[in-house]
């Protein structure tokens, strides 16, 4: 599996640990920042670029997931949310972690540095790359619904308020 991860300076440590952590289950890692500890960088542009790259070898048939760190997650699973194609889940318990893949074929995960020991975050990040989407219908069609309202403004089964 080819994982990209992103993180801002609240999870600069994390994300070197898990990038350890991944290199030796025999992932291919992809490092997109920052480089070095900043306390004022910007989260954005590093997830933004995750989330991109993780739907653009998905599109072209790579198996690919994405893991954004931040202090807490919220604005990290934000910024991938933004990325067309990405479905970003905010992940804060093994509950989470497998739903995000059972229900939501969640193809990043958000975790909140701040928020969870390194071994949580390892557990967390483990179960949700060895978790599959089983393609339940119900959780398909709704997965497709929020597809199509990103692709073209349709919100499936109704008309617009
Ligand atoms: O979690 C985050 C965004 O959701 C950021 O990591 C957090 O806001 C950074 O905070 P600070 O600049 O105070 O270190």
């Amino acid at each position: 599996m080819r994982i990209h991860i992103a993180t801002d300076h609240a999870g600069l440590e994390f994300s070197s640990d898990l990038q350890e952590h991944l290199t030796r289950e025999g992932h291919e890692v992809v490092d997109h920042g920052p480089q070095s500890y900043d306390p004022l960088d910007d989260y954005p542009s590093f997830c933004i670029n995750a989330a991109r790259a993780v739907v653009a070898d998905q599109e072209a048939g790579v198996q690919a997931l994405g893991i954004v760190f931040g202090g807490s997650g919220n604005g990290e699973q934000m910024a991938a949310n933004k990325v067309r194609g990405a479905r970003a889940a905010l992940v804060w318990n093994l509950a989470t972690a497998k739903l995000a893949r059972e229900h939501n074929d969640a193809n990043v995960i958000a975790i909140g540095a701040r928020q969870h020991s390194i071994d949580e975050a390892v557990l967390f990040i483990d179960t949700f790359i060895a978790t599959p989407f089983p393609g339940e219908e119900r959780h398909a069609r709704r997965i497709a619904q929020l597809a199509e309202y990103e692709t073209t403004g349709a919100i499936a089964g109704r008309e617009i308020d």
